[in-house]
């Protein structure tokens, strides 16, 4: 069977005994991939990212074609991939344990522990289409980075980057036989990367419903899930810079086509800026390109389907009808979508409840900042959030009062490090991701409690 991804290529699906082989040669991979040393697993990784480099542009051009996305940040995300790769391959010579006293209490004399991470084994990894590459890159490169085989099911809309990325990791000599498989399969031959008990984690980004339904039928295996979110930004009273503060606001609304579960859905801004951030924010977004996403100067391209596009057009009417304000675009000719803002939507609405990825921000005044950071956590999701101001203690507030993985001070909640912590509280998952940590959960913690019993 083949799966197709616009505007045509056609990649093989694997089938479900593919599937199980897979994870076969996963298991039996596993004491090979132990045994590699830091300095073999760092080599593996500087060796992707050298390749990944010479084939930048290729690939750049395969992500525009797969999934829309304009070829400036298809660039960008493969410039962030290599990063993420690099940063795997710095991490993977720093995993440290420790040597603990033991000997707490009378009983426990002469006892001491060694304490050391060991790789958790198989790992089985679901990604979205959002970012095709970098995502596949933010769970396989810690995998490499600790010494854990795994099985990757790429999204079904966009397989082909992650599988030029195994093309790259399959001329890599020094890994084991059966370290890794990518598989693109349909859902329903998919089941097993959540119930397969051969896997010891299960590390899944996309949408809520699919992620929990998979973390409640994944057994004892280890669950770690980056879902989606609702991203709300204040712009305070006195900012930096107001006109640096617009374009990273831009950047936050709109990069990506807002198809990103960091994208600034939410803008809260004071009364004191509010029209003139209004007016600046809104002369911007008119000027935003939208059509081929193959032309330099594209901003948004088309969005990752019709249908998609259909839903953002269908629930920037549905604010209107329930008495938020449009203030700009609303349109769609196919799947392209204007860049659109509203003004006032009502919780009712699902633009403000719910994750609408796509280019939609909505816009709302406040007078207290207090009453600001209320509204920004009024919503079950809880990935990031921004805050732009001059003050100190105001960010401080927002940081320790913000239902958030991440605040984001002066940029938008659209920003991320692919080093920084990065996952969600509420409905936006578990456990973090942002390779140190992605390793932490791919690690083991074992010790060796000694007694020296003082007898030669
Ligand atoms: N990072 C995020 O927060 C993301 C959020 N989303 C949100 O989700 C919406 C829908 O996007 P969509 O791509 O369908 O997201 P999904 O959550 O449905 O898909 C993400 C990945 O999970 C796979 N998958 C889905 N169901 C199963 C299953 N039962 N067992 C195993 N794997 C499964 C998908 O496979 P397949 O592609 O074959 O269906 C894909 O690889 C978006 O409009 C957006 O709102 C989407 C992507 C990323
Ligand atoms: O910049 C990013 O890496 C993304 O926004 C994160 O991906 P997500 O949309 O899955 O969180």
């Amino acid at each position: 069977m083949i799966v197709c991804c616009d505007p045509g290529a056609k990649v093989p699906l694997a089938t479900h005994d593919d599937v199980d082989k897979a994870i076969d040669a996963a298991v039996a991979a596993a004491p090979a991939m132990a045994a590699l040393g830091a300095f073999e697993r760092k080599a593996i990784l500087e060796k992707a990212v050298a390749e990944l480099k010479k084939r930048a542009e290729e690939i750049a051009q395969i992500l525009t074609m797969e999934a829309g996305k304009p070829i400036k940040d298809a660039r960008g995300e493969v410039s962030r991939t290599i990063d993420t790769f690099q940063v795997a391959a710095e991490e993977s010579v720093r995993i440290y344990g420790e040597v603990m006293p033991l000997d707490i209490s009378a009983r426990n004399k002469g006892l001491q522990g060694l304490v050391k991470k060991f790789p958790i084994g198989p790992v089985s990894m679901v990604s979205p289409w959002n970012f095709p590459l970098n995502l596949v890159a933010h769970k396989v490169a810690p995998a490499l980075a600790v010494g854990c085989p795994f099985v990757l099911k790429p999204a079904s809309r966009t397989p082909l980057s992650a599988l030029i990325l195994g093309d790259i990791l399959h001329r890599i000599p020094e890994l084991p036989q059966g370290a890794f498989s990518i598989l693109p399969v349909s859902r329903e031959d998919a089941d097993m990367f959540t119930v397969d008990e051969r896997f010891k984690l299960l590390t899944f980004t996309g949408s809520g419903p699919v992620g929990w339904d998979m973390k409640a039928r994944a057994g004892k295996k280890k669950v770690v899930m980056e879902l989606g979110g609702n991203a709300p930004c204040i712009v305070d009273d006195y900012v930096p810079d107001l006109d640096y503060t617009i374009q990273r606001l831009i950047n936050g609304g709109f990069y990506q086509g807002g198809q990103s579960c960091i994208h600034m859905q939410r803008l809260y801004v004071h009364e004191r800026l509010y029209n003139e951030v209004k007016e600046a924010f809104l002369a911007q977004v008119k000027k935003l390109k939208v059509g081929n996403p193959f032309e330099e100067d594209t901003f948004i391209g088309p969005m990752i389907s019709e249908k998609d596009a259909k839903r953002i057009e269908d629930w920037a009417k549905e604010a209107v009808e329930k008495g938020g304000k449009l203030l700009a675009g609303g349109g769609r000719k196919g799947a392209l979508m204007e860049p659109t803002v509203l003004e006032n939507v009502p919780m009712e609405a699902m633009a403000r409840k719910e994750e609408i990825f796509g280019p939609v921000v909505l816009l709302y005044k406040y007078s207290d900042f207090k009453e600001a950071v209320k509204e920004c956590n009024n919503t079950h999701y809880g990935l990031q959030a921004g805050i732009f101001t001059k003050d100190l203690n105001k960010a401080f507030y927002a940081f320790e009062h913000m239902e958030v993985g991440g605040v984001i001070l002066n940029d938008s909640p659209a920003l991320r490090v692919d080093s920084q912590p990065y996952g969600g509280l509420k409905d936006s998952g578990i456990q973090r991701e942002g390779v140190k940590y992605a390793m932490e959960d791919m690690l083991e913690t074992k010790v060796l409690v000694m007694r020296n019993v003082g007898i030669l």
